[in-house]
């Protein structure tokens, strides 16, 4: 992140603090749009608990009035008998039974409101993840290598689970303001300015609280570069998937080392702050305290002089007691409600990201069959923030329906040149041709759709062997054959014949019953995946380089034979699998060095020539 950006952000404004109180009304309507009914019920229902308090302290003065009026008949009787039968404690017993009913449906009440709340927030943390995955799915390839976006996803993808807190806060303040209104009604006529008292004693705890929060959401803001370290270092250290070298290279103390650092570092910021909040807190609440105190030794004074009866004494007593809490809780909570919602601006924010490489307004349809080809015209590329030029004046042409491969040393751009004709990216210079049309004036799912790409990275889904190979199709995840013949012609069919449970069986060893497969095996899997597709262009980047010679050999030889009357382009260090190719262009730093036939490379005597011959010399 810029430092510009991070250091605004250490310590954010009281307007900033204010400004994101937008945030909730659009995360009201998120919840409203998740369950209509859920919102509904716990607003209805919390409505009704709210008004409960007042209720019941209430009937509890009214009870004290009427035992100290019994009290004072002076009737001489003891026994309870007595007592009952004179027919006098029907109102006391009464106003217990009220009472009593009142506590039991403020319970049950409760309950129900978190069943309520729970619920909602489940589903709504679904959805949430949903549109998050949505609009990820969306994102340039570029926004996702980008490790600012790779922050940000963080923050939002954190922001999915912790927001829910802030949905029971923000329900929870409603419910407490309708309370203390009903507590403040009741009062007003007592002692007007004992309440305007207890409000302001509260304000400095308000304040310090709001304060607190803000530099808390700045502290994690600022930290989630070293936080998402932190998670790799723990992953790094703990998976199925690094296991096995960080064993062998006794990596654990590294990791953990580095771990631990930071992890100081972290808290050790993080207590400093967790300190003051602490230290400044009790010291802003003791005011609040004092405030409550004055009120009730000027009720006590009142009562004392005869204004007030005893229930009265009671009932104002619990009233300030319950009115400071819960104004205490509405301040403080209304600070902490601003505090979440600057967190919910990265979810927000994330959304608000949009995709460049997109399709036109008014796109032309993909051409099927495609009649010319690709053409290359002096494309130049340069990944986000590198300083080199991956590919430059890159020119060249792939004709419809040719098997052209493709050469170069490491770093050659092979790689990139799929990438940008894929529209993974688009070109910073010069621009491709499909059928004499740019790429960029075609609709993009449609051109991607007709391109079948399979990279030397793959993903290695833990899903099961089907799965794996349907991913090339994955509407037809449930045409078996289509799988089966897709298996057959990459070699992958003998992988899977072997498998305890054949084309059900999951593999990778992340979940339970997985049985893992070798390098090789894996990449007749992921290469079955290119014969799923309907595609006009195929392109095999390198995914076999862990095959055996022989395979690898059958396996382009296949390619070759399947690829009759489809556009191809195959990647190989091997020069046995390249030379089956129609032509062959060689790259190096980014361009076009020389093109042809294996023959007429090998006739030339350039780069091509010395290549071959340096691999034809290790098998002499
Ligand atoms: N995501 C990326 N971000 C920044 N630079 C990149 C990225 N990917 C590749 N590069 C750089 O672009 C250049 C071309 O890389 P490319 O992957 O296209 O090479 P390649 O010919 O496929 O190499 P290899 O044979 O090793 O697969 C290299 O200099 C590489 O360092």
């Amino acid at each position: 992140m810029p430092d510009t950006a991070r250091t605004r952000r250490t310590s954010p404004s009281v307007r900033e603090r204010f400004d994101a109180l937008r945030n909730l009304p659009p995360f009201l309507r998120q919840i409203w749009q998740t369950s209509r009914g859920l919102t509904l019920a716990t607003a209805g229902l919390r409505l009704l608990r709210a008004v409960l308090p007042v209720a019941m302290l209430y009937v509890g003065k009214l009870i004290i009035d009427e035992v100290v009026r019994l009290v004072g008949l002076e009737t001489g009787q003891t026994s309870l008998t007595a007592w009952w039968e004179s027919g006098l404690l029907s109102p006391l017993l009464g106003l217990l039974a009220l009472e009593f009913g009142l506590a039991v449906l403020s319970d049950v009440l409760g309950r129900i409101v978190s069943l309520v709340d729970q619920l909602l927030s489940e589903l709504f943390t679904n959805a949430t993840s949903v549109r998050l995955m949505e609009h990820a799915a969306t994102l340039d390839l570029e926004d996702f290598e980008d490790s600012e976006l790779q922050d940000r996803l963080d923050r939002a993808r954190r922001q999915t689970m912790g927001r829910m807190t802030l949905m029971g806060q923000l329900f929870g303040q409603a419910q407490d303001a309708v309370t203390i209104v009903a507590f403040a009604a009741g009062l007003v006529v007592y002692a007007p300015w004992l309440m305007a008292l207890l409000a302001i004693a509260l304000i400095p705890a308000f304040l310090g609280e709001a304060h607190f929060n803000a530099l808390n959401y700045s502290l994690n803001f600022s930290w989630t570069p070293e936080r998402r370290e932190l998670e790799y270092f723990k992953q790094t250290g703990a998976s199925v998937e690094t296991a096995k070298e960080v064993k062998i290279f006794g990596l654990h103390p590294f990791l953990i080392a580095r771990f631990r650092d930071l992890s100081a570092k972290f808290y050790a910021a993080n207590r400093a702050l967790a300190l003051r909040r602490a230290g400044w807190g009790s010291l802003l609440t003791m005011l609040g305290t004092l405030g409550y105190y004055v009120a009730y030794g000027y009720i006590a004074w009142r009562t004392v002089r005869g204004d007030f009866s005893i229930g009265d004494l009671t009932f104002l007593a619990g009233s300030f007691l319950r009115l400071r809490q819960l104004l205490e809780g509405l301040l403080v909570g209304f600070s902490q409600v601003a505090g979440q919602a600057l967190y919910l601006d990265d979810l927000f924010s994330f959304f608000e990201i949009q995709p460049e490489i997109v399709s036109p307004a008014n796109p032309r349809p993909v051409p099927v069959p495609m009649r010319e080809g690709f053409v290359f015209e002096d494309v130049g590329f340069r990944y986000p923030g590198a300083e080199r030029w991956a590919v430059r004046h890159l020119s060249f042409e792939l004709r419809a329906g040719e098997v052209l491969a493709l050469v170069g040393e490491n770093g050659a751009g092979k790689t990139t040149l799929v990438k940008l004709l894929a529209r993974l990216y688009d070109p910073d210079e010069g621009r491709i041709l499909l059928d004499g049309h740019d790429l960029r004036d075609y609709d993009l799912d449609e051109l991607r759709a007709q391109i079948g790409v399979i990279f030397q990275d793959f993903v290695r889904y833990h899903l099961t062997a089907a799965e794996n190979i349907a991913v090339g199709r994955i509407e037809a995840r449930d045409d078996r054959d289509r799988i089966v013949a897709a298996a057959q012609r990459a070699l992958a069919d003998e992988v899977i014949a072997k498998l305890p449970n054949g084309y059900d069986q999951v593999i990778g060893k992340r979940f339970r019953n997985g049985v893992d497969l070798s390098g090789g095996e894996w990449q007749k899997v992921a290469i079955a995946r290119a014969y799923m597709r309907d595609a006009q262009l195929l392109i095999l980047d390198e995914p076999t380089a862990a095959l055996d010679a022989r395979s690898e050999f059958e396996v382009f030889q296949r390619f070759k034979e399947l690829s009759a009357g489809r556009t191809a382009v195959l990647i190989s260090h091997r020069f046995s699998s390249v030379r089956m190719a129609d032509r062959i262009l060689v790259l190096a730093n980014g361009s076009v060095e020389a093109a042809g036939t294996h023959e007429e490379l090998l006739a030339a005597g350039g780069r091509y020539a010395e290549l071959f011959e340096l691999q034809a010399a290790g098998y002499r």
